[in-house]
């Protein structure tokens, strides 16, 4: 089953040259991209969708979520807005809903919230356990996210549990939680912050995961200067996220990571920034032009959680980079796509392979395309907030 999507306007593909396409097509052969041109050299298709001049862009690749969670952080969110500033100790608020909460209601309540991740233009989504804390319900945490998207993070690590002693909790972490959540995930993360997990906590952790297999990602440098970034780039991790207080040593130490990346070959350690994060906890925004101009690879994240950023809207990360931190719209749609696909290392792959790269658009990448109600992506930015998601395709499949 083949389909033509036609007419389209701008077509930012992201792919090596990062090109942007005037009045182009794209056709979709089953789960992959089989042509990319002007509309009027288009191959014949199954079907036809008539893109009206829309703007085309890769589907959104959410790189840092944390959507298994039950319950809310309302009345923490409004006392930070009165003032109060955020810490981690508000993990453990949802660490017992979520332990409250039945499978089935836990599943459904991670399926609207990949629903409507969706329906933002998401077509991967990467997310976390982490409000489990023991053995048993980070397990079923890491069960159902594989049941649910696309890529799944390990995160005992993000807060140590009351009445458990610290050091006796990583060894858990590094232990026998490890090793029940090891068929279900991809990834392991650790927050490597005050008030969470000190640096040689997080290297237990790292060490372990490692060990074990696991690609390696870490919070840090959110709430202050920390060890993250140094530990990230230490540990050769796919990503350090957050990013909101560094050094010149740690942007130094990030760009290092890239020396010689031009595409292919092994990626650095992305800069990943969560900018709905940052408004919700009001910290500083990382210095994402700092990192761009350093040659760090940059991505944008949504971090959807129920403490600091109840929100899946890439589009809004995306017009806030833009507002807010000094990125182009074609750098931030490209954090958002290709940067993300980097952070997940699924930036590459091919017909050869049969895994398919996502975050940009080529023949034989993953049919991941969304189309805007708007004649440019510049839209994103300078109608902020707006619906302007149109039409979505996931895999080839049409999914809104
Ligand atoms: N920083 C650590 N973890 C989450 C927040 C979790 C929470 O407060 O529930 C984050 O990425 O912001
Ligand atoms: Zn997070």
């Amino acid at each position: 089953m083949s389909v033509l999507i036609t007419n389209i306007g701008e077509l930012t593909t992201q792919d090596t040259d990062a090109a942007v396409l005037r009045g182009a097509a794209v056709v979709l052969e089953g789960e992959r991209v089989s042509w990319i041109g002007p509309a009027a050299a288009a191959p014949a298709a199954d079907e036809a969708y008539d893109a009206g001049g829309r703007a085309g862009l890769p589907g959104w690749v959410d790189s840092h979520t944390h959507l298994v969670f039950a319950g809310d952080r309302t009345t923490e969110f409004e006392a930070r807005m009165a003032g109060q500033e955020y810490a981690a100790g508000g993990i453990a608020v949802t660490v017992r809903a979520t332990r409250a909460a039945g499978d089935y209601d836990l599943m459904r309540l991670l399926l609207a919230r990949v629903a409507e991740a969706a329906a933002g233009g998401t077509t991967y989504l990467e997310t976390k356990t982490g409000y489990g804390l023991d053995v048993a319900h980070e397990a079923r945490s890491a069960r159902l996210a594989a049941g649910a998207v696309d890529e799944v993070t390990y995160l005992g690590a993000h807060l140590v549990p009351e009445g458990w002693d610290a050091d006796a909790y990583t060894d858990l972490v590094a232990g026998p939680m490890l090793d029940a959540v090891l068929p279900h995930v991809r990834w392991a993360d650790v927050f490597c912050e005050t008030g969470a997990f000190t640096r040689d906590q997080s290297r237990h952790v790292l060490e372990a995961c490692a060990a074990a297999g696991l690609g390696l990602r870490v919070h840090g440098n959110q709430l202050g200067p920390g060890d993250g970034v140094a530990l990230a780039v230490e540990f050769g991790a796919a990503s350090v996220d957050h990013v909101n207080h560094l050094s010149e040593g740690d942007v130094e130490a990030l760009a290092g990571t890239w020396t010689g990346f031009a595409g292919d070959g092994t990626p650095g350690t992305v800069a990943t920034c969560l900018p709905a994060c940052d408004l919700s906890t009001r910290q500083p925004f990382p210095p994402a032009r700092r990192l761009l101009d350093a040659g760090v690879q940059v991505a944008l994240a949504s971090n959807c959680n129920p403490g600091t950023s109840y929100t899946s809207s890439m589009g809004f990360c995306v017009a806030t980079a833009v507002l807010q931190m000094g990125l182009t719209v074609h750098e931030a749609v490209r954090a958002a796509t290709y940067g993300g696909a980097l952070a997940l290392r699924r930036h590459t792959g091919d017909d050869a392979d049969g895994r398919r790269a996502v975050g940009s658009l080529a023949v034989g990448h993953r049919a991941d395309l969304q189309l805007l109600d708007a004649p440019s992506a510049t839209h994103l930015a300078y109608r902020p907030g707006m619906p302007l998601v149109h039409a979505v395709w996931k895999a080839g499949r049409r999914v809104r």
